[in-house]
């Protein structure tokens, strides 16, 4: 799909007059003239002015001008897309034969000049994908012929806002969750088409999830894919009733029954004390089935019915079933309700089963929550004390519900080394001009003080140099600075023709 047409139609426009007036310049030599050698001359001056109009070097700079969702940080994500882009940007002649019917009056000469065009005169340097990233510093410097860089804005600006706005969302989740916790992304069904979720699946990776349930996803980016089941379900009816163990030395011909025996002891046992008169027979049919089928990674969503009252026991006659076929059980899936009281309540009963049976390891189950999951939500279940030890996130991860875009610009900030600055009566929105070089310099500890900005030929910072580093809209936000290692952000991606 991202193709140089999957753009707005006034990057057409705008190459189209660039190149136009190119074209008039070179036109204007055709004209007769008194002298033969004035002409000739003339002819060789004009067709450079116009060669260099088309040809005219300009640099963008790729940049957001606030960190999304109230936050004080952005994680850079969508480059290596970019750069596949411009590797493989060619105009086809299909894509030409389209072009001339959307822009009727434009002349043969400007569709055989964007049949010719690539991006071998293009240079890119960018912040690698993933780092943490700040406002107005380039993310991208992109420099080259302004009527080829005119045609990546949209592109780049499509490939880097929604990438780097679900890496940050997920970057997140990751830190509210903490480091321990599993975090699952499963929001294919929710996200913004086809598209919008495999996106999500692979930058949501990116910042921080552990694997995702799409399986495309998981194809095209070598994700790990994970997943449990649904309410739906449901299989009342067991047939084929057989279990070898684990290791292939036995087999249980009637497993249904020793789930069922199974089930009755924790029942009967007084230590449990729970109360499980209405646990439901189709569920625990269900789970049996699902065992069967799957009884390395036998995990159970045990919200159907009635957590405690069912879905648990249920669950746990299964696993105990397994356990004596040489199986471990992976564990439950929660899906509704109050997620804390019931991950905590299902962990005492797995701990009670483990000490009832002496079944070593059976309290540490994994217990998995989902349902409409954010980062507030996850911020109460700690604050409340839970026992989840994996999270399945999906609508709010995906959609970015939270900010809707991430508001990436492409700004130009030099034309043929000349500063170039766009003005505002939004003060937000003035750009900072000039082709720039930027650091991000560390202290004693090792960790990240600031990132600066500099013009192209100012020296670099110096390791133990103090340096004076200033907000550059703010005044008064000013702070000296003693790097004890300094790191050139921008790096080369794409060197166009200075690389060969
Ligand atoms: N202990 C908790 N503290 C804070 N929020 C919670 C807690 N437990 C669940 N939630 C959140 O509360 C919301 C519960 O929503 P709702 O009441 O619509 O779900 P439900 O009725 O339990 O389930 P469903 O309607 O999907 O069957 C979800 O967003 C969930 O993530
Ligand atoms: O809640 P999300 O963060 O979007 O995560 C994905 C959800 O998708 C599934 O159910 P679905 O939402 O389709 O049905 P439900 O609303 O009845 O749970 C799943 O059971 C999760 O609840
Ligand atoms: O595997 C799951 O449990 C899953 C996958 C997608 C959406 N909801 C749940
Ligand atoms: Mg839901």
């Amino acid at each position: 799909m991202v193709t140089p047409l999957l753009t707005d139609l006034y990057q057409f426009t705008m190459a189209y007059a660039y190149w136009k007036a190119g074209k008039h310049l070179d036109r204007a030599v055709l004209e007769p003239s008194s002298s033969p050698l004035n002409s000739s001359l003339l002819t060789v001056y004009l067709r450079y002015c116009a060669v260099k109009l088309i040809m005219k070097i300009v640099c963008f700079d790729l940049y957001f001008r606030k960190s999304p969702f109230s936050g004080e940080f952005t994680i850079f994500g969508g480059l290596e897309e970019c750069i596949r882009f411009i590797a493989n940007f060619k105009i086809t002649e299909d894509d030409i034969k389209f072009l001339r019917s959307v822009m009727p009056t434009c002349e043969d000469g400007f569709f055989e000049y964007l049949s010719s065009i690539d991006c071998s005169d293009v240079e890119v340097y960018a912040i690698p994908e993933g780092y943490v990233v700040f406002p107005k510093v380039p993310l991208m410097r992109i420099e080259g012929p302004v009527a080829v860089v005119q045609l990546l804005e949209t592109p780049f600006l499509s490939l880097v806002n929604y990438a780097s706005l679900v890496t940050t969302n997920a970057a997140r989740h990751r830190f509210i969750a903490g480091k321990s916790k599993n975090l699952l992304e499963f929001g294919l069904r929710r996200a913004q088409g086809p598209d919008g979720g495999i996106s999500a699946s692979r930058y949501s990776y990116m910042g921080g999830f552990d694997a995702t349930s799409n399986v495309a996803a998981g194809r095209l980016f070598g994700i790990p894919i994970r997943g449990t089941h649904s309410h739906a379900f449901s299989l009342d009816e067991i047939i084929d009733k057989e279990l070898t163990s684990s290791d292939g030395s036995n087999k249980c011909e009637d497993f249904v029954f020793l789930v069922q025996s199974w089930l009755s002891r924790i029942k009967d046992s007084s230590s449990l004390c729970g109360t499980f008169g209405e646990t439901s027979h189709s569920e625990l049919a269900a789970f049996t089935s699902y065992a069967l089928a799957f009884p390395n990674s036998f995990l159970a969503l045990v919200d159907t019915y009635d957590v405690m009252r069912s879905g648990v026991p249920n669950f746990c006659a299964v696993a105990l079933a397994l356990n004596d076929m040489g199986y471990k059980a992976v564990g439950i899936r929660l899906d509704s309700g109050d997620l804390a009281y019931q991950s905590v309540e299902t962990r005492k009963f797995f701990r009670a089963i483990e000490k009832e049976f002496g079944i070593v390891g059976f309290g540490k189950m994994s217990i998995t929550a989902s349902n409409d999951l954010n980062e507030e939500t996850i911020d109460a279940l700690n604050k409340q004390g839970h026992e989840v030890d994996a999270f399945g996130i999906g609508t709010y991860l995906v959609t970015c519900y939270a900010q809707a875009a991430l508001g990436c610009v492409f700004k130009l900030v030099e034309i043929n080394k000349q500063p170039r600055i766009k003005l505002s009566e939004d003060v937000t929105k003035v750009s900072i001009p000039c082709k720039k070089k930027c650091y991000r310099l560390y202290g004693k500890e090792g960790y990240p003080l600031v990132d600066i900005m500099t013009g192209e030929d100012e020296p670099s910072p110096k390791v133990g140099e103090r340096l004076l580093c200033r907000h550059p809209f703010n005044e008064s936000k000013r702070a000296y600075v003693v790097p004890q290692q300094v790191e050139e952000l921008l790096k080369c991606y794409w060197p166009g023709n200075s690389g060969d």
